[in-house]
C-alpha cells in the first residue's frame, strides 16, 4: 500500500516546513491570513496551484459552498469589517465561536486572524451553564452562534459583564443580536490585515473535560499557525492537490488541527454539514466527492467497520486518519481488510501538536501509535521527570528545556499553578501513560487516572478493550476500576454489545467474552466484572467518559 511520492513541495511551504521542523527560527512577526493564506491566493492566480478549491462545503440536499482561496480572501476581509466596524472589536478581544459545521464558521475564523481578535471555539452541545462558565472565565467580548444556541445565550448573557456583542449567524434576525450574514453582504471587501507577533494569541481553548473542569488552553499566531505544516505534510499526507474531510465538531481542537495543516500545504478542506453524524451518510460522501483524504475519531471509525464496506466504492480516498483517543486494532484490521486503506493513527492533545502519529508511508506496527513527531523530543519519564529505557512504563512526556519548542500551547490561562503542575524537570507531562519500544514506537496504555491497579498488576483499559473489540458480540466497550475486597480493584468491563447479540444470555456471554479475553491477551486482565450497557457515556467530542463509569462503580 505504498503511496506514490508527493509532488515538489513549493518553496515558500519548505521554508514554512523548515520553521515546523524547528530547522529554521520562527519570525518575530506572524500571521496566518496574511502569511500564509493571501500568499497561497497569489499563487493560485499565479497559475502555481492546481484548480482546488480551498473550501468546499456540502449540506447533503444539494447545497454547496466553494471557494478558491482569492473567494476566501476575499469574504474573509469582509468578515474582518464587521468584527472591527459594528462588533467594535480591537486585537486581543476574545470572542466566542459556537456554531454547527456552517462555512461562516471558517470565515470568522479567518477573520479574526486579520482582525487580531482572539477565538475560543466551543461545541453546539454547550448548555447554558457551560456558555455561562466559559463567558466568564475567558472575559469574552463578544460572542457567535446560531438560532439554536441564542436563547440559552440570551439565558445568561445578564451574569457575563464583560460580554458586549452578539452576532447572529441566520437568515432571520433576533432582538439583541445583530445579524452577521447582513452585515457581511454589505461589508468592503478591502481590509488591510493587523501586524501581528508570532507569540500573540490566536485562540483559546476549552479541553473536553474529560479528567476535570476545562481548562484553557492558549495558543500563538504560530503556535498552530507554522506548527502544522509538517505534520500537515507528513501525517496527514497533505499536499495542494488534496482534498481533506474531517468530520470533527468546530467547537474541538481538531478543527483547528485541520484548517492549520491543510490550509498552510495548500489543501482544500472539505465539509459536510453532517446534522446527525451517521456512518451511511458518511461512506456515501466518500463515494459522492472526490475526498483524497478522510479523519475520524476511533468511535465513528468502530460504526463504519460494522457496515459492509465492500459496497462502497469511495472516489478518491486514499489516506484515513484518526487519533483523539486509542484505537483498537481490530478496528484498524477491519478498516483495512474491507477497503485496502491503512487508517494512521496520530496521538495529541489541546496543548500541542501532533505528539506521535503513524506517517505517510511509515511502518505501522498494529496497536501503537506511532513514532514522536519532530520537532518533538517525546520521552517516556517517571514520577520525578527521569527518561526511562525503551520497555518501562510512564508518563507521556515532552521535552521543553532548554527550549521550548514554539509548537506549544502558551499556558493554561489565569492557572499558573496547573501550568507549572505540567511541567517536571525538562519536560512537559501529558498526563498519559505508555512506554516507548526500542524501535521509538509508543504503546499507549491509558490516562493517568484510568489504568486499573489491581492485586499490582497495573492494567492499561485500552488493552482490554481491544481484547474485548475483537469478539463479534462487542460494538464498544469502556474498562475501569471497581472496588474488590481482596484485590482492592479489579478490571470491570461495561460492553455494548452488537444487535445481532442483543438477546443472548447475559451469564453465558459473560463467560464467553472472560474467556475470549483470556486467550487473546494476558488472562490477569480479563475483566471479572461485566455489565452490559445501551450506550457508553461520552464526551461532546465522542470520546469515552471512563472517569464517569468509574466514580459510579466507587460511589463517588
Ligand atoms: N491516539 C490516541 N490514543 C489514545 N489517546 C489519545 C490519542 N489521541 C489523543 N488521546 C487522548 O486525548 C487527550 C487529549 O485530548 P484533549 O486535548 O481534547 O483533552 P482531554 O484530555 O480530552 O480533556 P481534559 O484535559 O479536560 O481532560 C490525550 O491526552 C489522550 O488522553
Amino acid at each position: 500500500h505504498t503511496q506514490p511520492p508527493p509532488p515538489p513541495i513549493p518553496e515558500v511551504v519548505a521554508t514554512w516546513e523548515a520553521i515546523s521542523l524547528g530547522r529554521q527560527p520562527v519570525p518575530e512577526y506572524f500571521n496566518f491570513a496574511h502569511d500564509v493564506l493571501d500568499v497561497w491566493s497569489q499563487l493560485e492566480k499565479t497559475g502555481h496551484r492546481p484548480p482546488n478549491p480551498a473550501f468546499w462545503w456540502v449540506n447533503g440536499s444539494g447545497t454547496e459552498v466553494k471557494w478558491t482561496f482569492e473567494e476566501l480572501g476575499k469574504q474573509s476581509r469582509k468578515a474582518a469589517n464587521v468584527l472591527e466596524g459594528v462588533c467594535g472589536l480591537q486585537p486581543g478581544d476574545r470572542m466566542m465561536l459556537v456554531l454547527p459545521r456552517l462555512p461562516d464558521w471558517w470565515l470568522i475564523s479567518v477573520a479574526c486572524m486579520r482582525t487580531g481578535v482572539v477565538m475560543i471555539p466551543g461545541v453546539s452541545q454547550l448548555t447554558a451553564k457551560d456558555l455561562k462558565y466559559r463567558l466568564q472565565a475567558a472575559r469574552a467580548k463578544s460572542i457567535v452562534t446560531s438560532d439554536a444556541l441564542a436563547p440559552q445565550v440570551d439565558a445568561i448573557s445578564a451574569d457575563c459583564p464583560s460580554l458586549q456583542t452578539k452576532l447572529l449567524v441566520s437568515d432571520t434576525s433576533r432582538p439583541g443580536w445583530i445579524n452577521f450574514r447582513e452585515l457581511l453582504r454589505a461589508a468592503s471587501p478591502e481590509h488591510n490585515c493587523v501586524r501581528t507577533r508570532s507569540g500573540d494569541s490566536v485562540a483559546i481553548y476549552f479541553t473536553s473535560g474529560t479528567t476535570g473542569a476545562p481548562k484553557m488552553v492558549e495558543h500563538s499566531q504560530s503556535s498552530y499557525g507554522l506548527g502544522f505544516v509538517a505534520s500537515g505534510r507528513r501525517w496527514m499526507a497533505l499536499t495542494e492537490s488534496d482534498i481533506f474531510w474531517n468530520t470533527t465538531d468546530t467547537g474541538w481542537v481538531k478543527a483547528a488541527w485541520t484548517l492549520f495543516s491543510a490550509w498552510s500545504n495548500g489543501a482544500c478542506i472539505f465539509v459536510h454539514e453532517l446534522p446527525r453524524v451517521d456512518a451511511k451518510t458518511i461512506l456515501n460522501t466518500l463515494c459522492r466527492f472526490p475526498i483524497t483524504t478522510l479523519c475520524c475519531v476511533p468511535t465513528l471509525f468502530r460504526l463504519l467497520v460494522q457496515e459492509d464496506l465492500t459496497r462502497y466504492k469511495f472516489q478518491c480516498l486514499r489516506h484515513c486518519l484518526t487519533g483523539g483517543e486509542a484505537l483498537n486494532p481490530d478496528v484498524r484490521d477491519k478498516w483495512k481488510s474491507q477497503t485496502g486503506l491503512e487508517l494512521h493513527e496520530g496521538y495529541g492533545q489541546s496543548e500541542t501538536v501532533v505528539i506521535c502519529g503513524n506517517s505517510r508511508n511509515s511502518t505501522i506496527k498494529s496497536g501503537s501509535m506511532g513514532k514522536a513527531s519532530p520537532p518533538y523530543d517525546v520521552q517516556i519519564v517517571d514520577e520525578e521527570g527521569n527518561v526511562l529505557p525503551p520497555g518501562k512504563e510512564g508518563n507521556i512526556a515532552v521535552r521543553i528545556k532548554p527550549t521550548r519548542p514554539f509548537c506549544f500551547f502558551n499556558c493554561y490561562l489565569d492557572n499558573p499553578e496547573k501550568t507549572a503542575a505540567s511541567e517536571q524537570g525538562d519536560f512537559y507531562i501529558t498526563g498519559d501513560r505508555a512506554h516507548m519500544d526500542e524501535d521509538g514506537y509508543f504503546w499507549f496504555l491509558g490516562r493517568n487516572d484510568d489504568v486499573i491497579n489491581s492485586s499490582s498488576y497495573r492494567i492499561g483499559p485500552v488493552e482490554v478493550e481491544s481484547a474485548l473489540a475483537e469478539h463479534p458480540a462487542v460494538l464498544e466497550s469502556a474498562v475501569v476500576s471497581s472496588p474488590d475486597p481482596i484485590r482492592g480493584e479489579v478490571v470491570k468491563a461495561f460492553i455494548v454489545l452488537s444487535p445481532a447479540y442483543a438477546s443472548h444470555d447475559p451469564e453465558a456471554l459473560t463467560r464467553e467474552l472472560q474467556e475470549h479475553v483470556k486467550t487473546v491477551t494476558a488472562p490477569y486482565k480479563y475483566p471479572r466484572k461485566v455489565a452490559f450497557i445501551s450506550e457508553l457515556p461520552k464526551t461532546v467530542s465522542g470520546k469515552i467518559l471512563r472517569s464517569k463509569l468509574r466514580n459510579q462503580e466507587w460511589g463517588r
